[in-house]
Formats: structure tokens, C-alpha cells, sequence
């Protein structure tokens, strides 16, 4: 497979090339030159797979000829063996409609260890194959930071910057990353917000200073790895519902596009999805875009649900670019005009081409807690705030009822346990492997939100490359 840029002014790369590049030369994205099709047969016969099988039919098309099957398998079998869950992303009903999709069960209890525990291992086989040393830099409103740090933490060659805004996340999601001590991680918590720090991040890979001595990759969705891996669960649940000869709609809390954008991929290679639902928090730029064409940044306003405190969606761009016709040059112009003036419309055949597909809906603060206050009282489960706006999303956006919803269930409710406690009177408990969580040691650099003082902290502290 080949992947090219969004903005059509980069080099067109293999597998390994876009995983171990983050983001393209040219400010853009990378997609598949095409999108690999199953048929309807292909799809039926991955029924009754196990989640690594299942995973290695899906990603195949993607990582040739970088990888063979065998050595997808073997990367696969590893990310996939250190999840709690023998099913790795269980499904769970709630209802005649509603279904919960338990993505929770990795070594960080978000969603983000699916992709990332694969990602880390990808890092190193490919690594192997040169000499480089690897900084990544990364940037996280709670959960891909602690993902990605457990995923690469002590790993040889690879140095991990990762930027957090300071007091914008939950004291468990910090944690999780500060008290990761390996020599190789470098937390850094930035005044700002995570809009803020992912522009730093992207700043600095068109950086020529930065570039012709750091190595620089990334792990957030940017990365095109991360969202391959995600569209593997889309699969696994429809199949679980009678897909490929049913149709099912996915309710996806969304902030960076990026799991979403996963369920896009699912839908293009063949699965057959009803609707793919953007619930938003009141941080809700995709909500007005999808709704009105209107993409413009307003200011982030913290909520019980950190991780999608954003406005800027990185991967936005991605679906912008494939239902506008695949225009590099047009897209790299609407892009510009946004850096510039955080706010663009989309055109027409953006507008349709999503309208296609997604249905978004915007859920504030109450509406979040009465997701929540259902889900224990009619079901009795416990869910995190980010789930619970999916769940409410799912519940008012109008699918057909002889249609199942999946919820994805991003994150385990004890990485927000005051918010769930205040919902529900419940306080979820950490599994018992992070009971100490809150006696352990915490390391991390605070700086102001200045681009210049971040890229000094990662010349003082990483290592060269070139
Ligand atoms: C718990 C949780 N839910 C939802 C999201 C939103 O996902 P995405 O950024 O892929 O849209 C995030 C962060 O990405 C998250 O950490
Ligand atoms: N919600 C994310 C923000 C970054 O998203 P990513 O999927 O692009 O890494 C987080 O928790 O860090």
C-alpha cells in the first residue's frame, strides 16, 4: 500500500515510511492511496476469528509489503496479550438497541492502548532495520499520553516528549504519565490547552532546526498506524451483530476525529454501517461543522469529560480531503486559510459527502451526568464521562430501532472517578495492578506555552538522530 499527503506536496510512502514519519512534510495527512474492499463474502468469513486473527485480516492490505502476515501476527499476538479482557474489546448490551463496546481493557484503561501497544512495537521493528533513534513528541488531553508512555517507556532508541495542558486533565490521567520514570520519557505539562500543545507538536515537524537532528514521529492520530489499528474493533463488533448482512450505527465520543475517522475507514473497506455518530462534549466545532458547514475554533471550555476538550480535530482534514474529491492542492489552500483564521466553511461536496455517513450531536454537562445516572440505574454499569456522551448521543439521534448502536466505551470509569461519583454516587475503584498509583513518585517539566521553550527542553534532553 501507498499513502499519500492530504495536501498532495509530500513524498508518497510505504507503511513503514508513514508510521515511522508521524506526519507528512507538507503539513499534511497521510491516507492510503485507495482504500482496500472487502466483500461481503471476505467480511462473513472473519466471523468467529479471534481479535488478533481478526486484526491481522483487517490491517493487512494497509502494512504491505512493510510487513508480512507473520511478522502482523507476531506485533499483533504481543499489543493484544497484554489486554485484561480475553475478547480484548468485549461488547455488552444495554438494551433492545443500545450495546456498549468495552475498548478499556489495555494496560492504560482507555481506548488509545489498542492502537498504541501495536504502535509501540511497530516503532521497534522497524527501528531494527536502521540505525535511527526516535523522538516522539506527542501531545495528549489525558489518555493517548499515558498510552503511548506505557507502550514505548524503556524502549532502546526511542525518546518520548509528551506535552499535557497543566491542570486540564484528571489527577489519574496524570499520574498515569508522571509517574512512568524511565530515563526515555519526558512529561511536560504546558500552560494552554491540548489545542494549544498539538499545534506545538505539529509546529515542530516543519521545523527544519528540529528535523535535520531529531528523528521526530509521532503517536497521536496523526499518525496514520494509530487509526488503522482502530478500525479493527468496528469490525469485530459488527460481526458480533450479524454484519456484513446487518447493518449496525456506532456512537463514537469524538474530539481528535481520529476513532471515528476509524469507523469511516471500517465503513469504505466494505462493512456496511447504518450511521457513524460524532457526540461531542460543549466543545463542539465538529458538531457545528456537520451540522452547519461552520468550522470554526471557538475557545476550549473545560469539562467532566477532559479528553475531548478540543477544537482543532487533526483528523478531520483526513475525511475532508476523501469526500472532496481527493483534492491535495485545494484542501492544502482551505487548510491554510484555517491556520490562519481558525475558521473555514466546507464546501459542498464536504458538507454532502459527510452528511453521507455521520450524524453528530452536541451533549452539554446534564445531559453527560443523566447518561451516566441511566446507565447504572436501568443496566447497572458504571461509565466513564466520555462514554456517557456517547451513550446519550446514541440514545436522541434518531436510528432506525430495528438498528443496533454501538457506544464505544473510550475510557474505564476510574480514570474519572470524582465526575462519575458526582453522577452516579459511585467511586469506581483503580484496578488493583495501579492501587499505588497514588503514592508513587511524579516527575514532569512545567513551561509556559511557548513553542521556543518547548523545542529547547527537547534539544536539551533528547538525543540527536542526524
Ligand atoms: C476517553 C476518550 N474518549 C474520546 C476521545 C476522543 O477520541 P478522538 O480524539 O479519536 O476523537 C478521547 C481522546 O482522543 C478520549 O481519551
Ligand atoms: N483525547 C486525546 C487527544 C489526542 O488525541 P489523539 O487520538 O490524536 O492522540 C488524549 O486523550 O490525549
Amino acid at each position: 500500500m501507498e499513502y499519500i499527503s492530504t495536501r498532495g506536496n509530500a513524498p508518497a510512502l510505504d507503511f513503514a515510511g508513514v508510521t515511522l514519519a508521524g506526519l507528512a512534510s507538507d503539513g499534511g495527512l497521510y491516507v492510503p492511496r485507495e482504500w482496500p474492499r472487502f466483500t461481503t463474502d471476505e467480511i462473513r468469513a472473519m466471523r468467529g476469528l479471534s481479535y488478533v486473527e481478526l486484526a491481522v485480516k483487517v490491517m493487512l492490505p494497509f502494512v504491505q509489503p512493510s510487513l508480512t502476515e507473520d511478522e502482523l501476527r507476531e506485533l499483533c499476538s504481543g499489543a493484544y496479550g497484554r489486554f485484561a479482557h480475553a475478547a480484548v474489546t468485549p461488547l455488552k448490551q444495554f438494551d433492545q438497541q443500545q450495546w456498549l463496546l468495552e475498548l478499556f481493557h489495555g494496560p492504560t484503561l482507555a481506548f488509545k492502548d489498542v492502537a498504541l501497544q501495536l504502535l509501540g512495537r511497530l516503532f521497534e521493528h522497524f527501528l531494527a532495520q536502521s540505525d535511527a533513534h526516535l523522538t516522539i513528541v506527542g501531545a495528549t488531553s489525558g489518555d493517548t499520553g499515558s498510552a503511548a508512555i506505557d507502550a514505548v517507556a524503556g524502549r532502546d532508541r526511542i525518546d518520548i516528549f509528551m506535552l499535557h495542558p497543566n491542570g486540564r486533565v484528571s489527577d489519574v490521567q496524570r499520574r498515569q504519565m508522571t509517574t512512568v520514570l524511565s530515563p526515555n520519557v519526558h512529561n511536560i505539562a504546558i500552560e494552554g490547552t491540548f489545542d494549544d500543545a498539538q499545534a506545538m507538536v505539529k509546529r515542530m515537524f516543519n521545523d527544519a532546526a528540529m528535523t535535520d537532528r531529531f528523528r521526530i514521529t509521532a503517536v497521536n492520530s496523526i499518525n496514520w498506524a494509530r487509526l488503522m489499528a482502530q478500525v479493527v474493533y468496528y469490525f469485530a463488533a459488527a460481526l458480533q451483530l450479524g454484519g456484513p448482512d446487518r447493518k449496525v450505527a456506532f456512537s463514537v465520543p469524538t474530539g481528535n476525529f481520529g476513532d471515528v475517522f476509524a469507523g469511516y475507514v471500517a465503513a469504505q473497506m466494505g462493512l456496511p454501517i447504518e450511521r457513524l455518530i460524532v457526540a461531542t462534549n460543549v466543545n463542539d466545532i465538529l458538531h457545528r461543522a456537520l451540522s452547519t458547514g461552520d468550522y470554526s475554533a471557538g475557545t476550549v471550555t473545560p469539562t467532566a469529560a477532559p479528553s475531548m476538550d478540543i477544537q482543532v480535530s487533526s483528523n478531520f482534514e483526513r475525511l475532508l480531503f476523501d469526500v472532496g474529491g481527493r483534492d491535495g492542492k485545494a484542501l492544502a489552500e482551505q487548510m491554510a486559510g484555517f491556520e490562519g483564521s481558525k475558521a473555514m466553511q466546507l464546501t459542498n461536496a464536504q458538507r454532502e459527502g459527510a452528511a453521507a455517513l455521520f450524524t453528530s450531536v452536541r451533549c452539554d454537562g446534564e445531559q453527560m451526568n443523566r447518561a451516566m445516572a441511566w446507565a447504572e440505574e436501568h443496566c447497572g454499569e458504571i461509565i466513564d464521562p466520555h462514554t456517557a456522551i456517547g451513550l446519550h448521543a446514541a440514545q436522541v439521534a434518531g436510528i432506525d430501532p430495528a438498528v443496533p448502536v454501538v457506544t464505544l466505551a473510550t475510557a474505564h470509569p476510574a480514570k474519572f472517578r470524582d465526575a462519575v461519583e458526582r453522577a452516579t454516587g459511585h467511586r469506581p475503584a483503580l484496578p488493583a495492578r495501579m492501587g499505588d498509583l497514588f503514592e508513587r513518585q511524579e516527575s514532569y517539566a512545567e513551561l509556559p506555552g511557548d513553542y521556543a521553550a518547548v523545542a529547547a527542553f527537547v534539544e536539551s534532553h533528547g538525543t540527536q538522530s542526524r
